[in-house]
């Protein structure tokens, strides 16, 4: 059968490669690989594909939890370290429109993991990284580096992601349109980090301007602010390096950090095989100990306390270990560690005083193991099960002994796993910074927002097209109706 109207075939042509066109250019992808000490998460993120470089833009498209452990445990094969990232590099594939793989920049950051590792054996470590980077050119995105990360660095980053997130660097919104306003020191929030081997803490203070332990301060200017930011990053200060510092100890160990009725066989070289506690290893000839269970939330505080140095301290103040920190100011975003496990124990709101937190913990800790494994042992991966109690008991002390919040500002603290949609965490302040994203200085003109800017899109897109249409149609060969005499 004939067609009425031959032209339109290739006009839907034309309209779907444009629409298609302008769905894949709107959006421009990062990847950033978290390579810690207990596990690897594979991020992308997206934003606009038009440069004006405006905050709160850039949001978390999808995340990978890579299966084992961290590429700091791969030392006899290092090979296998490159080989666990593949299926994660691989939905990162299916993610990514493959138009966009060349020019979607690639990072991978080691933390305190791989900081621990070069310490102990800075070859090994090497080795790791050369497997990972392997891994990483095998995949058609654009490799930008595997690195480890300075302590600095992690937490300054995590900063800059919670407060970027939250809109907290620059912007107010009004009306559909983002001003600058007069934002700074007042309006950021300081962010607490609690990973498996190491734990930051970044926050700006009025009192500090980085002239006392000048190692501590960090200076950014962001659309037109300049901050001196105070972080610290505590190596062996993670939640499972500091199980390991609070175990050290004799043959048969009575913890009072975990449920009484635990009773568990360990290797000694599973606990001492780590430089934050290898020189405590006990000069005996047994190869294991027997970890026994006393759950007793008040001896366990004391026995985390002595994990703390308080004797020496060179400056004004410090928090702990002789390390300097200013008076703690504003509210603080707790991350990673800080939520799992408050988010376990159902402590996560703030506004409960924290006698009530302390009581409800003493409760947990006091409930017999067999209990809490009947509980939820189907929910709940039984190595995490039986630290809830060390953990949380951990986390308060490290923040009311450690970094000297009180019963008055703990309600200043929000425990967070995401801020829309994206987790907290350093990866986003890292890609923010390595890809330039947020300026110096503060935009000129009040930019569109990302609704706005799509709307303009579509109706330019609309508009070109009907143009089009109309010259096509202009330009078709038409039957003369007009009798021709030849
Ligand atoms: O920053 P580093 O120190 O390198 O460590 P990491 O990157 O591996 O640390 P994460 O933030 O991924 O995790 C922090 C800790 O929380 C543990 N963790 C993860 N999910 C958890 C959960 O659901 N319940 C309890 N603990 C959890 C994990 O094993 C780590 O010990």
């Amino acid at each position: 059968m004939k067609e009425k109207n031959p032209w339109h075939r290739p006009v839907t042509i034309i309209i779907t490669v444009i629409g298609v066109i302008a769905i894949v250019t709107l959006v421009t992808y990062g990847i950033v690989l978290d390579a810690g000490s207990s596990h690897t998460s594979l991020y992308i993120y997206q934003w606009p594909a038009e440069k004006d470089n405006n905050t709160g833009r850039v949001e978390q498209k999808h995340h990978c939890q890579v299966a084992g452990k961290g590429i700091s445990s791969y030392t006899a094969t290092p090979y296998k370290a490159g080989e666990s990232l593949i299926s994660c590099l691989k939905e990162a594939k299916e993610n990514i429109p493959q138009k966009m793989h060349p020019e979607t920049p690639l990072y991978l950051g080691a933390t305190a993991g791989m900081r621990l590792l070069k310490l102990e054996n800075s070859s090994a470590s090497d080795e790791v990284f050369k497997a990972v980077e392997k891994t990483l050119r095998g995949f058609p995105f654009s490799y930008q580096g595997a690195r480890l990360l300075a302590g600095q660095e992690e937490g300054a980053f995590g900063w800059v992601t919670v407060n970027y997130l939250d809109d907290r660097l620059t912007q107010v919104s009004m009306g559909g349109f983002k001003y600058t306003s007069v934002h700074g020191n007042e309006s950021a929030k300081g962010a607490l980090d609690l990973g498996g081997a190491s734990t930051q803490i970044s926050f700006v203070s009025d009192e500090y301007n980085g002239s006392e332990s000048p190692d501590n301060a960090v200076s950014f200017r962001l659309y037109g602010y300049d901050y001196t930011l105070y972080t610290h990053s505590f190596l062996c200060y993670g939640k499972d390096q500091a199980l390991r510092l609070a175990l050290s100890g004799p043959t048969a160990i009575m913890d009072p950090c975990f449920h009484k009725g635990y009773n568990e066989t360990k290797h000694y070289a599973a606990v001492y095989d780590s430089p934050c506690v290898s020189d405590q290893k006990p000069q005996i000839v047994s190869e294991t100990f027997i970890h026994l269970g006393g759950g007793n939330f008040t001896q366990c505080q004391e026995v985390i306390k002595s994990v703390f140095n308080f004797t020496s301290c060179r400056y004004s103040r410090c928090s702990f270990n002789g390390i300097f920190q200013p008076p703690l100011q504003g509210q603080f975003g707790a991350f990673s560690a800080y939520f799992f496990v408050m988010n376990f124990l159902n402590l996560t709101d703030t506004s409960v005083p924290l006698k009530t937190v302390m009581q409800k913990l003493s409760d947990y800790c006091a409930t017999p193991w067999t209990q809490v494994c009947a509980y939820f042992k189907h929910d709940i991966p039984l190595k995490y099960l039986a630290e809830y109690c060390f953990s949380g008991t951990y986390i308060l002390t490290l923040m009311m002994e450690g970094y000297n919040f009180t019963s008055e500002t703990y309600s200043s603290i929000k425990y967070i796993q995401k801020i829309k949609n994206s987790d907290a965490g350093w990866t986003l302040g890292y890609m923010l910074n390595l890809t330039n994203m947020i300026p110096a200085e503060a935009p000129d003109s009040p930019p569109l927002t990302y609704t706005s800017y799509v709307s303009v899109v579509t109706v330019m897109a609309i508009l070109l097209f009907v143009i089009f249409i109309l010259i096509l149609y202009s330009l078709w060969p038409k039957c003369n109706t007009e009798p021709k005499i030849i």
